[in-house]
């Protein structure tokens, strides 16, 4: 039986009642909080930042999984490190110097992840896949919840996983964006080991429900 990790995107939560959807993922079936720094450059949107991630550090009881999407990552290593991230995830297309990026990370005790955009193809991992813990693959483009899941993406992720199996690595994939109920076990057999979902969590009628219904369909 596998067990696929669920990190719901905080970025669809009712910020007005923040603490009351932090709560409800700490008593769900997931096992993530996935959060999304936007800075309006790297990305056409703004999220939230620092205040926001400290408060939100206050009350999640489970891994924080945080995907930067800002120029130059490397200016806030230390930062997420404070505010409580466990993973820190920053794009290939925002890092000149990627390898040091990545170094800089686990140097700050954190497991290191890097994202690619949909058009960025996984072969740019060729030569530090072994030094990572997590590739995150976007299946939107970055910037919005609410984007309709891009199809190329099994492909992608059906290449990646052979890539980590032929360097003998041990790195997660994780899929970020329009995931749902109807793609999400398509998408563990092609080799992903981690699902964001955003909307599809927190728009539901019953989100811990939802959460329980994921976590069951990628089981099996
Ligand atoms: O990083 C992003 C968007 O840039 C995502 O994490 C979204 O927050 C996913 O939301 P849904 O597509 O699942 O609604």
């Amino acid at each position: 039986m596998k067990n696929t990790i669920i990190a719901p995107s905080v970025l669809a939560a009712d910020f007005a009642n923040l603490q009351r959807d932090i709560e409800m993922v700490n008593n769900s079936q997931a096992d993530w909080f996935h959060i999304d720094i936007m800075d309006g450059v790297f990305v056409p949107n703004i999220s939230f930042g620092m205040p926001v991630l400290a408060a939100i550090n206050k009350h999640a009881k489970k891994t924080l999984d945080v995907h930067l999407m800002i120029v130059d990552p490397d200016r806030y290593i230390k930062t997420f490190k404070e505010l409580g991230a466990d993973i820190l995830t920053v794009h290939y297309e925002a890092c000149t110097h990627l390898h040091r990026t990545v170094q800089a990370i686990k140097a700050e005790g954190m497991k290191a992840g890097v994202a690619l955009n949909p058009h960025t193809p996984v072969s740019v991992l060729e030569d530090i896949i072994q030094d990572l813990d997590l590739v995150l693959i976007m299946s939107v483009n970055p910037g919005f919840g609410g984007q309709s899941f891009i199809e190329n993406t099994y492909e992608k992720v059906r290449k990646l996983k052979a890539m980590i199996n032929a360097k003998g690595a041990s790195v997660m994939i994780e899929i970020d964006g329009g995931v749902n109920n109807k793609n999400a076990k398509a998408l563990v057999d092609a080799g992903v080991d981690a699902l964001v979902a955003g909307n599809f969590v927190f728009s539901a009628a019953d989100p811990i429900a939802t959460i329980a219904d994921l976590k069951e369909i990628t089981s099996k």
